[in-house]
């Protein structure tokens, strides 16, 4: 099956002479929740843009569901649905007359029942007949994904959905994502909360200065590039590191009341076992033990500092 964004070759040069998107190639499937991830103007932003045609791409071919963006322009468009970064609806239309009007300008024909329903999965039913001007902020962004979703797009991109959200709504979001892609929906979603792309993301990718650094499962990656912690909290304090364990990833801690040993995730168990024998070898007692393992965001930011 083809994918359902297909970016090659990509690249874009501002008017100013900034070359904000290097050489961008990238695949998305359908039905997969992506998200894109990078610091601040690493170009999230410019590369949703193009594949939506909102910004012109400099040079490269991008396609979305099998539609060339610049050729097949309005095919292309009509099958993606944008959640903007910003809250652009301070409107004196009712909700259900804003969601509407969305899906009328991709030229579809009226479906009350669409409308209806997705009203209904973001929790906007009740809200159908208020000025949008008078819901609060998590409401509007709720509005935003209602027009996003009027004309039935087969590809969802969400710029930051949940910035400036509460939990709640972050939870119902997250939900709400995982629902569509249930019915198909492809989702790109870029975030800098980076947990949320560890709860939802089946892929990441990750874009600095303008090029993709990484594209990878979320799983393999936390397992490829985590770490995993070891912590033993010693029953007699240690002055330094025993002589048999120098050549091992060991440190002390705590004023030498704790054996810290950090580990490769994809390492097998091996050096846990020999260090646990070398320690019993030594006579060296624990009272406690606990294992960690590093967390998406510190992957995120040992990859994008580097
Ligand atoms: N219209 C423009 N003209 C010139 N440079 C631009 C323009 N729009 C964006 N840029 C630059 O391109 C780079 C990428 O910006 P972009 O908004 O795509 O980043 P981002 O990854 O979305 O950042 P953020 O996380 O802050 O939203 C930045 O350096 C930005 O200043």
């Amino acid at each position: 099956m083809q994918p359902d964004i297909s970016v090659r070759h990509l690249n874009k040069t501002y008017g100013d002479g900034f070359q904000a998107l290097k050489d961008i190639n990238l695949e998305i499937e359908r039905g997969e929740i992506f998200a894109l991830l990078g610091p601040n103007g690493a170009g999230k932003t410019t590369l949703i843009s193009i594949i939506c045609g909102i910004v012109n791409l400099t040079s490269g071919e991008v396609k979305a569901a099998g539609y060339d963006i610049v050729k097949d322009y309005r095919k292309a468009r009509e099958t993606i649905g944008l959640v903007p970064q910003e809250l652009n609806t301070d409107s004196f239309e009712t909700v259900w007359d804003a969601v509407s009007f969305s899906r009328g300008l991709f030229g579809k024909a009226p479906n009350p029942d669409h409308i209806e329903k997705t009203l209904k999965a973001l929790s906007l039913w009740d809200k159908r007949n208020n000025r949008i001007m008078s819901l609060s902020g998590g409401m509007k962004r709720r509005v935003m994904i209602a027009k996003a979703l009027s004309h039935e797009p087969q590809i969802l991109f969400l710029d930051e959905p949940t910035a400036g959200v509460d939990v709640e709504l972050r939870r119902d979001m997250w939900e709400m994502v995982r629902k569509l892609r249930e019915n198909g929906v492809t989702i790109i979603l870029t975030t800098h909360y980076i947990e949320e792309a560890e709860e939802m993301a089946d892929r990441i990718g990750v874009i600095r200065q303008g090029e993709i650094i990484l594209v990878e499962d979320k799983a393999q990656l936390m397992t490829k590039l985590g770490k995993k912690e070891l912590r033993l909290q010693l029953q007699h304090k240690l002055e330094q590191v025993p002589g048999e364990l120098t050549l091992e990833p060991v440190e002390l801690a705590n004023d030498g009341w704790e054996l810290i040993f950090t580990f490769d995730s994809q390492q097998e168990q091996a050096g846990v076992a020999r260090l646990l024998r070398t320690l019993g070898d030594l006579g060296i007692e624990y009272r406690d033990l606990q294992t960690r393992e590093s967390s998406l965001e510190e992957i995120f930011v040992g990859l994008v500092h580097e």
